[in-house]
């Protein structure tokens, strides 16, 4: 049912907003700290532009609110070093998002 739908979604982001890992992502980069930013990262997304998108009710499906949570770990990958303190919260926010993800199917 759609709204059981969004329930799974609004669950598995706020508890990635809760994670000790999450830190990098809570809001849009900065494009002044990070000049080139915008550069690189043709479609930047947050944790906080998903969480809008979700009280305006701009996810349809749960796919379409899936492919924006690996939009910001894609987007982190391509930007950071692996090894650098924002890669390995993305790294290990991705990897906890995909296994909570398939815990609520
Ligand atoms: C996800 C990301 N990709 C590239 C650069 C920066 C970030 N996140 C920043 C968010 C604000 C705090 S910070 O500036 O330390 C890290």
């Amino acid at each position: 049912e759609q709204s059981d739908n969004m329930t799974a979604c609004r669950l598995v982001l706020t508890e990635m907003e809760k994670h000790e890992d999450g830190w990098p992502f809570l809001k849009p980069v900065n494009f002044k700290q990070f000049p080139t930013y915008k550069k690189y990262i043709k479609n930047p997304m947050d944790f906080t532009t998903m969480k809008n998108k979700l009280r305006d009710s701009l996810y349809k499906t749960r796919g379409e609110f899936a492919s924006d949570t690996r939009l910001v770990f894609n987007n982190c990958m391509i930007f950071n070093e692996d090894e650098s303190d924002v890669g390995k919260a993305g790294h290990t926010m991705r990897k906890y998002f995909e296994q909570r993800w398939k815990d609520l199917l």
